[in-house]
């Protein structure tokens, strides 16, 4: 691999005629980010293992975001407020931003950037900008930072909540367990929101799930028993953590979800809910998920000898 360098290409889908990103990594990992909705659609890792779940009947048409992937969920998470569910932010067309903010993370990015349409404005009477940085560090991991700014020129503050809505590929969602969740307290989706207080050690998947766990750890690690594989979410200034399976009954409902693809997909990500953001204007927040992929021999923050190794090749 040596001389292979970190690659950053713009692609026109013919299919969907939609513009995306492909970023690789000189050993392998790849990327793919699209204009529509600044939506990750696919992560692989050094093997080209795809790590994210996109559904086979999934939308590439806007204004529908795509089933699957990435998500970001701005100003607004779920039906918790006035706006469409999830908000605006990923059923519009972005764009690349072309002054970004300094990079810190990895020389492997692409930058977009969403500002307020005349549209948008009807709804939600603010300018802002928020930006996204995509990028994928030389080892594969995957890592999102968003920046919001308040552009407001009438001296108004406003609110917002947030996620990346992460749809995880799983082998079989029975063999899955999510760690980190232990004794948290919950709104439970399911039950009108009320506050539940989890009671197993690890959150594990019978039927449909769907809450919002509250000020959870700043790592949260999706175990996939079968395919031996361990995903590690470490986030920044997202206390919160969005769980959800739709399970059987909700999966035949959805018209761009396969009835069956409940099995192998789990949705884990990084969120700001319970105490939403207030921004005055000319003030900033930033916000970041960083994934990572491992082999399975990881567990709950342990890591045994001959995983260590491994990772250091990776
Ligand atoms: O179908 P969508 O709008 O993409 O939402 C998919 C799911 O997202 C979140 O996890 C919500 O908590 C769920 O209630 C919702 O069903």
């Amino acid at each position: 691999m040596a001389g292979r360098a970190s690659s950053v290409e713009r692609v026109k889908e013919r299919a969907t005629g939609l513009d995306k990103f492909v970023l690789s990594e000189a050993h392998g990992s790849s990327v793919e980010v699209y204009l529509y909705g600044g939506q990750v659609t696919s992560w692989k890792n050094n093997s080209g293992e795809q790590q994210l779940f996109v559904s086979r009947k999934a939308s590439f048409k806007p204004p529908k975001a795509i089933r699957g992937g990435i998500q970001i969920c701005f100003p607004q998470l779920g039906n918790h407020g006035f706006l469409e569910q999830h908000g605006f932010a990923r059923n519009r067309l972005w764009s690349v931003d072309e002054s970004p903010l300094p990079d810190t993370t990895s020389d492997c990015h692409i930058d977009l950037i969403l500002k307020q349409s005349e549209e948008d404005l009807k709804t939600w009477p603010h300018s802002y900008e928020l930006r996204l940085q995509v990028a994928l560090s030389p080892r594969g991991d995957l890592i999102l930072t968003s920046r919001i700014k308040n552009k407001n020129a009438d001296g108004k503050p406003f609110q917002f909540t947030f996620a990346y809505h992460t749809y995880f590929s799983v082998s079989d969602i029975s063999e899955v367990r999510v760690e980190g969740l232990d004794t948290l307290d919950y709104h439970d989706n399911l039950q009108s929101k009320i506050r539940c207080t989890e009671q197993g050690d690890a959150v594990v998947f019978e039927s449909e799930v769907d809450r919002i766990y509250l000020s959870a750890p700043s790592k949260i690690v999706t175990i996939d028993h079968e395919k031996k594989r361990t995903f590690v979410l470490r986030k920044r200034e997202l206390p919160d953590v969005v769980v959800w399976n739709p399970w059987d009954r909700k999966a035949k409902a959805m018209p761009d979800f396969g009835a069956e693809e409940y099995k192998c997909m789990l949705c884990v990500g990084a969120a700001r809910i319970e105490k939403p953001i207030t921004l005055r204007p000319g003030e900033e927040w930033q916000g970041r998920q960083e994934i990572s992929s491992v082999p399975s021999s990881y567990s709950s923050g342990l890591l045994d000898p001959e995983m260590i190794k491994q990772m250091q090749r990776m």
